[in-house]
């Protein structure tokens, strides 16, 4: 999923909360505006991570997954995430 801003929601005061289940990958999150630096941050099975305030805008996505063999806790080509948001 390619670097995009959660800004769908009427109400932005709550924040985004993303579940991560099965293949690991690789959470990009960067600024306000797209060309900002990005930071990655890896993501395992249950991680869970929020994102809101001052950061609620922020451009963020997942880089292309890649199968972890070695990771036990992995679902072969499977990941499934759980977004949970005030939808309005
Ligand atoms: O798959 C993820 O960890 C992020 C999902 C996401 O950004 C979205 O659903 O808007
Ligand atoms: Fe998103």
């Amino acid at each position: 999923m390619s670097l995009h801003q959660d800004k769908d929601e009427q109400d932005m005061s709550q924040p985004i909360v993303s579940v991560s289940l099965g293949l690991p990958a690789v959470f990009m999150f960067g600024g306000e505006r797209r060309q900002d630096p990005v930071q990655r941050f890896p993501l395992l099975q249950g991680d869970v991570v929020v994102w809101g305030g001052r950061s609620r805008l922020n451009f963020h996505g997942v880089m292309p997954l890649k199968a972890d063999l070695n990771e036990p806790n992995a679902q072969v080509g499977v990941r499934y995430n759980l977004t949970f948001r005030k939808a309005c």
